[in-house]
């Protein structure tokens, strides 16, 4: 069964277009056999031998199609017109002792054959064509008698040089064609090599990045270091609010004010659907490049992009990698922004946007941990608890309950700076971290608070729709690494916050 398959394979194997070393000797073959035919012909006719030469060399002239067909069926064609340039090699020795040694044509047709050998297959496959063409020439020899005529005439004599020189011609002229070929491949590969190249840089760049500006501009200078002879620029803009979420970065465009005007207003009009068009030409630059844009479109799910290029000319080439690395470009900044908005959600409170619990406890850990290793930082915290919460609920409801807590951190925010880790810890509690720092840190911070906030009064609108104004009073309680062991800086904080609250309450009975 396996044999049978195997073989109706075969039998169905379809023409296909050869190996190019096939395609390109096809014609140098054909001229070598019609002209060694013509030889033939005018060595028959001039010893009056007749037919007995010229029906084989008709044979011969078979010879380029067959072997241009076994090159198109096989599977390696490259290998089955190695294997058809050997055969050259049998039969022209064969038909060199047919025409008695002419020495001429036996110089030319040998040095023809070693020498397309060479080329294909270098001293070793030179060395089997030799001895197949002594072995052709020698075995014929054997078989049909020996008989050695150097010379036929001076017209044959230029017919055979006119037709090597014209051979070894086209032989060159193939030569020439393979290696432009050969150099436009290598061209292609080291510019496909460079495109991959910056396709790898472009994801080594998203997973660094921590923010998309950073992103957008890493991979420009990565790209830019790929493909210094052009410049880029990559403009995106969120769909539902371009004028407010927007990112740019350029580099190595090096742009006119003309030019920047022009891709402001095409900023402008991109939260319009783009278009199918691929990439697009922006018209000639100020400084004569001109500029192509290609669209993000469709590859963000909330954001309009482009990418765009300054280029001598846009070739397919250029069109291929800009479409490829707008693909990476898009994905990596669809990731990175998914990545964002998933950590802002797990790390942030939804009412107050403040840092949540949980992330607060993972950077209290960190202190912690930094304190207990060399060289020990130390670290402080204030716990805040803002009294009368439950009663503004249950007087002016939930929505006013929220927005007492609002107004509460972004008045909270007013106090901290930029290296303080506020957090809602709570329903109604709040707590700052202050990384290597000590005592007098949440002190400063509680005596702002004192100040600022305490006795305050903020207006807040009840469930009936009516303003109303409540008194901000938060019950306050600091610690520090420099007092206890780290483990322990939060709950002394919120032992002394209680017992803030409790004073507060035995004072306000009392007064
Ligand atoms: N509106 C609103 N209320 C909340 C939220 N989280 C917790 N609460 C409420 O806040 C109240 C907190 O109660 P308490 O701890 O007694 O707070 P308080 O009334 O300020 O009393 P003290 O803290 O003891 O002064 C509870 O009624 C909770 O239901 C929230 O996100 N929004």
């Amino acid at each position: 069964m396996l044999t049978i398959k195997t073989l109706s394979t075969r039998a169905r194997l379809p023409l296909k277009a050869p190996h190019r070393l096939a395609l390109a000797t096809l014609a140098p073959r054909s001229f070598a056999f019609c002209h060694t035919f013509g030889l033939t012909v005018w060595i028959a006719l001039a010893d009056g031998n007749g037919w007995s030469l010229i029906l084989p060399g008709l044979l011969l002239l078979l010879w380029p199609a067959v072997a241009y067909l076994h090159a198109a069926r096989a599977q390696d064609s490259k290998h089955a017109e190695f294997k058809n340039l050997l055969c050259d090699s049998l039969l022209f020795g064969v038909w060199c002792s047919v025409l008695d040694f002419y020495v001429l044509a036996t110089l030319c047709i040998g040095l023809a054959c070693f020498m397309n050998n060479m080329v294909v297959g270098g001293p070793r496959r030179m060395a089997a064509s030799m001895a197949l063409f002594a072995g052709g020439a020698l075995g014929w020899s054997a078989l049909a008698g020996v008989d050695f005529r150097p010379y036929v005439s001076a017209g044959v004599d230029i017919y055979q040089g006119a037709g090597a020189v014209v051979y070894f011609l086209a032989i060159a002229q193939v030569m020439y064609g393979q290696n432009r070929k050969i150099g436009r491949s290598m061209g292609e590969i080291k510019y496909q090599n460079r495109v991959f190249h910056a396709l790898l840089d472009l994801g080594v760049v998203a997973n660094r990045a921590s923010n998309i500006h950073t992103l957008l501009d890493d991979a420009l200078k990565h790209l830019h270091a790929d493909f210094p002879e052009y410049g880029f620029a990559v403009f995106l803009q969120e769909r539902s609010r371009p004028e407010v979420t927007r990112y740019a970065a350029v580099a190595g465009l090096r742009l006119h004010p003309e030019d920047e005007r022009r891709l402001g207003s095409l900023l402008a009009t991109l939260h319009e659907p783009p278009t199918d068009a691929g990439t697009l030409e922006l018209s000639e630059t100020a400084v004569g490049e001109p500029l192509y844009a290609t669209p993000m479109a469709g590859r963000l799910s909330s954001y309009d992009g482009w990418l765009i290029v300054s280029a001598p000319k846009l070739d397919g080439a250029l069109e291929r990698m800009l479409t490829l690395c707008v693909d990476q470009l898009a994905a990596a900044t669809e990731n990175k922004l998914l990545h964002l908005a998933l950590k802002e959600t797990a790390e942030r409170d939804g009412l107050t946007g403040l840092y949540n619990r949980g992330f607060f406890e993972s950077v209290l850990q960190l202190s912690i941990e930094g304190k207990t290793q060399p060289p020990g930082l130390e670290f402080a915290v204030l716990m805040m608890d803002v009294d009368g919460l439950k009663k503004v609920n249950d007087h002016y409801g939930h929505v006013a309950g929220d927005q007492f807590i609002t107004t509460v951190t972004e008045r909270l925010k007013m106090q901290c700076r930029e290296t303080d880790i506020l957090a809602r810890y709570g329903g109604d509690e709040f707590v700052i971290l202050f990384p290597s720092a000590d005592l007098a840190a949440p002190n400063r911070v509680a005596e702002l608070i004192r100040t600022h906030l305490e006795g305050q009064r903020c207006v807040i609108t009840s469930q009936h729709g009516k303003p109303v104004e409540v008194e901000l009073r938060l019950s306050l309680g600091s610690a520090s690494s420099t007092e206890v062991p780290a483990q322990e800086v939060l709950a002394l904080a919120d032992h002394r916050m209680y017992e803030d609250k409790t004073q507060r309450r035995r004072q306000r009975a009392l007064g």
